[in-house]
C-alpha cells in the first residue's frame, strides 16, 4: 500500500507541516482526509487503495498530519481544534486548493467542524465518522489519559489505546494492519498528551452545524467504544443538511476497520455532489 508523496508546508505559525498526498488523474474536487488521535494521515491508505481499485481515476488526496503527530511539528501553539482547522487552511491556500471534499474521523471531524465555521466556502461534501458533535461530557476522563501518556509513556498504554480505537472485530481479526498500528501507537511521543487536551477541549458544534448548508454524513461505528451511533445521529440531525448512516463491525476507526464498508457509503454520497466527475465508478469493487 503506497503512503503516498510526502509534501512540506509552513503553517500560520511557521511550524513545519507534512501533508500525504496521492496525485490522482480526475482533476475534480479533491479529497482531503482528516485522520483521528494517535493516527496521522497514513490511516487513509486503505481507502485511497479501494477508490484506486473503484474507479477509473480518482481525485488526488491529500491527508495531512495535524500538528504534533506523524511527521508535522509541534510549532508554538497549542493544538487546539481551531489551530489545526487554521493549519489546514495554510494546506489549502499552499496547495492552490479552491474546494475540497472532506473525510473527517473523530478528531479529523472536529477540525472539519471548525472548518466550516471559518471556510464553509472551502468545503464541499463532507462525510464524518465517529465524533461527537457536542462539548465533551467528562473532560477529566481524557485528561487523566493525558497525564498518564506524559508520564508513563505510550509504550505502557497501547493496548489500552486500541481497545479505545478498534472494535472487537478487527481486534479479533489480528491482522498486519493492527500490528502496524500497535507499532505506531507504542511509539508515539510524549507530547502526544498535549494534542490529548487539545482533543477534549473542542466546543459544542451544534450551531456550527446547523448553520452549515452543505450535505454531511455522519457515520457511527456499532462496535465503537469511544463514541457511540447516538453521537452520530446527533451531528446528522443538527445538521442542515445531514444523513446519518451506522457501520456494524467497526469500532471508533472506519478508515482503518472497515474500509470497504465506509468508501461504500461515501462515494455514492460524494458522487452526487459531483465527485468523480470526470470518472466513472466500476460497478462492483469486489
Ligand atoms: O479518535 C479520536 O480522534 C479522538 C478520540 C479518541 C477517543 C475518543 O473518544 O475520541
Amino acid at each position: 500500500m503506497s503512503t503516498g508523496e510526502v509534501r512540506n508546508f509552513p503553517a500560520p505559525d511557521g511550524a513545519d507541516m507534512a501533508v500525504h498526498v496521492w496525485p490522482g488523474a480526475d482533476s475534480g474536487t479533491p479529497l482531503l482526509c482528516l485522520h483521528s488521535l494517535f493516527f496521522d494521515g497514513r490511516m487513509f491508505q486503505p481507502v485511497v487503495a479501494l477508490l484506486d481499485q473503484m474507479l477509473t481515476a480518482r481525485p488526488t488526496v491529500y491527508a495531512p498530519d495535524f500538528r504534533g503527530q506523524g511527521a508535522s511539528s509541534m510549532g508554538d501553539l497549542r493544538p487546539l481544534m481551531q489551530t489545526l482547522a487554521k493549519d489546514v487552511l495554510a494546506l489549502l491556500d499552499y496547495e492552490n486548493l479552491e474546494q475540497v471534499h472532506v473525510l473527517g474521523s473523530s478528531m479529523g471531524g472536529y477540525v472539519a467542524m471548525e472548518l466550516m465555521r471559518l471556510a464553509p466556502e472551502r468545503m464541499s461534501g463532507v462525510v464524518l465518522s465517529c465524533c461527537t458533535g457536542e462539548a465533551e461530557a467528562d473532560p477529566a476522563r481524557f485528561f487523566q489519559l493525558a497525564d498518564r501518556l506524559q508520564h508513563e509513556g505510550a509504550k505502557a498504554l497501547t493496548e489500552m489505546l486500541l481497545q479505545t480505537m478498534f472494535g472487537d472485530s478487527f481486534l479479533a481479526a489480528n491482522s498486519d494492519l493492527l500490528h502496524l498500528w500497535r507499532k505506531r501507537f507504542s511509539e508515539l511521543p510524549p507530547s502526544i498528551a498535549e494534542v490529548v487536551r487539545g482533543v477534549f477541549e473542542h466546543p459544542d458544534y451544534g450551531g456550527t452545524l446547523s448553520g452549515f448548508t452543505k450535505p454531511i454524513l455522519s457515520i457511527g461505528g456499532g462496535e465503537d467504544r469511544a463514541k457511540s451511533p447516538a453521537n452520530a445521529r446527533w451531528i446528522a440531525d443538527r445538521a442542515s443538511n445531514g444523513t446519518f448512516a451506522v457501520i456494524e463491525k467497526s469500532g471508533h476507526t472506519p478508515p482503518v476497520e472497515a474500509p470497504n464498508v465506509y468508501v461504500d457509503l461515501f462515494t455514492p454520497f460524494l458522487s452526487q455532489l459531483g465527485a468523480w466527475r470526470n470518472t466513472s465508478l466500476a460497478k462492483d469493487m469486489k
